[in-house]
């Protein structure tokens, strides 16, 4: 029988962010009637069997995620820092995943949607064995490590990743063997970070 991908993959959207150049919390701008961060919950929960929200300010998302989300109250590892950073959110949240892949998403992705990622699973059965990921990689050269997918049993090299120093998805990504997602329209992983692109944004969606 065919393995149905989504059954078993459980969706992490990363909230904990400082929001510093669009100057206010990017998961609580509204487009259309509601927050980038209802919005990327909805698209996960389309797309996945489960979706664990990881944030530091659990809070203050409640009144606002679609009922069925849970919560992975994330801990800040530096007392002089109101935020981690997406890796170590991400490592937090994979800690409690069972299921054998990870949909990994950014919360500042206006423009994606359930019918795209829903396509992307076409390519899960395709991956090597030996492939710890599959993710968008830009012809440029650099990976879009926030819209992807990741095999659970990652952790323990993101963990050592760490423990050696390792900051970032770019290098954590460029160690190991990962397959690229192939993404037909670039346009699609917009990431809406400043006043400027929140306007081109709500011009087009609204
Ligand atoms: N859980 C968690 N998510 C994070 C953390 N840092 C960033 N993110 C999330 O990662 C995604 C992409 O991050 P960025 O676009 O760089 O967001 P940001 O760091 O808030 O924005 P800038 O301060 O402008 O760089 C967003 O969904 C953020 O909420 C963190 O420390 N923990
Ligand atoms: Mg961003």
């Amino acid at each position: 029988m065919k393995k149905d991908f989504r059954q078993i993959t459980t969706a992490i959207v990363l909230a904990g962010g400082q929001s510093s150049r669009m100057g206010k919390d990017k998961a609580l701008l509204t487009i259309s009637n509601s927050s980038l961060l209802n919005q990327i919950c909805t698209l996960a929960q389309q797309c996945a069997s489960q979706v664990y929200i990881v944030t530091p300010w659990k809070e203050k998302y409640e009144p606002i995620v679609p009922t069925g989300c849970t919560f992975i109250q994330e801990t800040l590892l530096s007392p002089n820092h109101d935020s981690n950073s997406p890796l170590i959110g991400f490592v937090q949240g994979l800690e409690q995943v069972k299921q054998e892949w990870v949909l990994l998403l950014a919360c500042d992705l206006p423009r994606l949607t359930s019918t795209e990622v829903k396509q992307w699973y076409n390519y899960l059965p395709e991956i090597p064995e030996n492939a710890i990921a599959l993710v968008p990689r830009h012809p440029a050269g650099w990976w879009e490590p926030l819209a992807g997918f990741y095999r659970r049993s990652c952790l323990s090299l993101l963990k050592e990743y760490l423990a050696q120093g390792g900051k970032s998805f770019q290098g954590f990504l460029n160690q190991h063997c990962v397959a690229q997602l192939p993404i037909s329209d670039w346009q699609i992983l917009f990431n809406c970070n400043t006043p400027e692109e929140l306007e081109i944004i709500k011009l087009e969606l609204q």
